[in-house]
């Protein structure tokens, strides 16, 4: 049976350790560390995931405010809204949920997020930044993946890692993350040739592809150590709603481990939210090692500190 990777405990972990950081700012005397999330529009998954961040906050100690604006928001008053976030000095993370309302320019916006208060880590200077190995903040969810990864794996140098998915949110900067860990990475895409002959070399498969069920049990070698990205939304036999992930689950258990959808990668993505969080206030402070917790991930006394403590 292969080892199912329990994302909610080792998001508890690194939430308690975000919460003991938080605790230690406050203390020092500076400033609660504060998040904001704007949410354009009406849609039913945002609305769950926003709850969701705005809860963890709660946890954590972080303090949360959020903007709701209504579908029709014009791109000015958006880009005013970020404006005046920007130079709110309470403060220190801005999120704005994406996908946005087609009348809007979603590079435009995330561009116009401050660097150092982008907690989702897409703005294209930490985008530079994460590609040449410089620090800054690192995308949530794949920050999330490695993570997960380090709590399984010891050694990631020389290990074949092949990416499902190019998406500049997740298969991009994971792509990136493991080539920093010295893995030998293939990024592919639904388009690539062969990919389950690509798959079946692989030691570690991230798939982010959000095609259900993509990853069959023949695509997978014996051992393998597999991260599933993928959080489609379908109506079960039974009529309710259910979660599939990008891989069979069932079908991959000689996988050495293998996260689970939901409680796999969705709980590590908040999770890295707030500690993205609690970086940015501690930078924009002037605490500057916050970020170095950070800037060669995979850290590996990072995982383990997580891991042991769940
Ligand atoms: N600017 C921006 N940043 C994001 O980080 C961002 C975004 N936009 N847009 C949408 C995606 C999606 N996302 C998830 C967060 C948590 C779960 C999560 O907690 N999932 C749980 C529960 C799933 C459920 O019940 O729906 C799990 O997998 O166990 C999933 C997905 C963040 N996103």
């Amino acid at each position: 049976m292969a080892e199912k990777i329990d994302g909610r405990a080792i998001a508890r972990a690194l939430d308690e350790k975000t919460k003991a950081q938080v605790d230690e700012m406050v203390a020092a005397g500076m400033k609660r560390p504060g998040l904001t999330v704007i949410l354009v529009g009406e849609d039913g998954a945002s609305e769950v995931y926003v709850r969701r961040k705005i809860k963890a906050c709660e946890k954590v100690g972080i303090n949360s405010s959020e903007h709701r604006l209504p579908a029709d928001t014009s791109q000015e008053d958006l880009l005013a809204l970020i404006e005046k976030l920007n130079k709110d000095p309470e403060v220190h993370g801005i999120l704005c949920q994406v996908p946005l309302p087609d009348h809007i320019d979603t590079r435009l916006v995330l561009r116009s997020i401050s660097p150092d208060k982008d907690v989702d880590g897409f703005h294209p200077v930490n985008v530079g930044r994460l590609s040449t190995g410089t620090g800054g903040i690192v995308p949530c969810t794949p920050l999330g993946v490695m993570i997960l990864l380090g709590s399984v794996i010891d050694d990631f140098k020389g290990l074949d890692a092949v990416v499902i998915g190019k998406s500049n949110i997740v298969g991009k900067p994971v792509a990136n993350l493991l080539l920093d860990a010295e893995c030998t990475v293939t990024v592919t895409h639904i388009y690539t040739e062969n990919l389950p002959e690509i798959a079946r070399k692989a030691d570690i498969i991230v798939a982010a592809a959000g095609a259900p069920e993509l990853v069959k049990g023949s695509w997978v070698k014996p051992g393998a150590v597999l991260i599933d990205v993928g959080i489609t939304r379908i109506k079960g036999e039974d009529g309710k709603e259910k979660l599939v992930g990008d891989i069979a689950f069932d079908e991959v258990q000689h996988a050495k481990a293998v996260t689970p959808v939901p409680g796999g990668v969705g709980p590590m993505t908040i999770a890295c939210l707030l500690a993205n969080t609690v970086q940015a206030a501690r930078a924009l402070q002037g605490d500057n090692s916050a970020s170095s917790d950070y800037a060669d991930v995979p850290s590996r006394s990072m995982f383990t500190e997580a891991a042991a403590s769940s």
